[in-house]
């Protein structure tokens, strides 16, 4: 399934307690992105300059990461726990065609005032060049304006499960479990 959400709604903090209980394969765009970077590639670098402005990188460039480490990890895994895509519709669609419709999608939902919150004091000790006040800013405006469509797309499949994520962590994640244990 996806795990979906805004900027600091707490996306990260959830997927790491998926896996701990069901042991399924976490893929965190971002995080993707980021090894990229931390390579030193040209690529790299082509992307660090995309991620620092809060923008979103090719489409194809994150399709292709997420599709082939699905594959190199497709023997050994018991499900895959998509995090941070699909960013826009589009991308939802391509994800469709090239891989496969998700059984689930788990929207964690904070408010704006709060993910600002949390990504500033998370920006303390992330180290990550985007979580600064100006760039969390044009990451909220891309959200809004690009991602929370994407909620309509899968809504209408009835795949999707709302969680109120400005609970504190183990009350969210109460509800994420049962989310899944609903579809299992
Ligand atoms: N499918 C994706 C995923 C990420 N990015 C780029 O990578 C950055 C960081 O992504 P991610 O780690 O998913 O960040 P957020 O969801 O904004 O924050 P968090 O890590 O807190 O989930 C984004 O701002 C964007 O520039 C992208 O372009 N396309
Ligand atoms: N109070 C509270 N804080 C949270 C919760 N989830 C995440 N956080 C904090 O919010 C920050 C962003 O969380 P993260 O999981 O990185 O969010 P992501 O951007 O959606 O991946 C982190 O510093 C977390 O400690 C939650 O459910 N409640
Ligand atoms: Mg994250």
């Amino acid at each position: 399934g996806h795990i979906f959400g805004g900027p600091g709604s707490g996306k990260g903090t959830q997927c790491e307690k998926i896996v701990a209980k069901y042991g399924y394969t976490h893929l965190s765009s971002g995080d993707l992105l980021r090894a990229e970077v931390a390579s030193g590639s040209e690529r790299g670098k082509q992307l660090q300059a995309i991620m620092q402005k809060g923008e979103l990188v090719p489409l194809d460039t994150v399709l292709d990461m997420i599709k082939d480490t699905m594959i190199a990890k497709a023997d050994v895994s018991k499900g895959y726990l998509i995090d941070g895509y699909p960013r826009e519709v589009k991308q939802g669609e391509e994800f469709e065609k090239k891989i496969g419709a998700p059984a689930l999608l788990l929207y964690v939902d904070a408010k704006a005032e709060t993910m600002v919150q949390r990504l500033m004091k998370r920006g303390e000790t992330s180290g990550r060049a985007d979580d600064n006040e100006e760039t969390i800013k044009k990451r909220l405006d891309l959200y809004y304006k690009a991602t929370e469509p994407v909620i309509a797309y899968y809504e209408k499949r009835g795949i999707v499960r709302k969680i109120n994520s400005e609970l504190p962590v183990d009350e969210v994640f109460a509800i994420v479990v049962k989310a899944i244990d609903e579809l299992k």
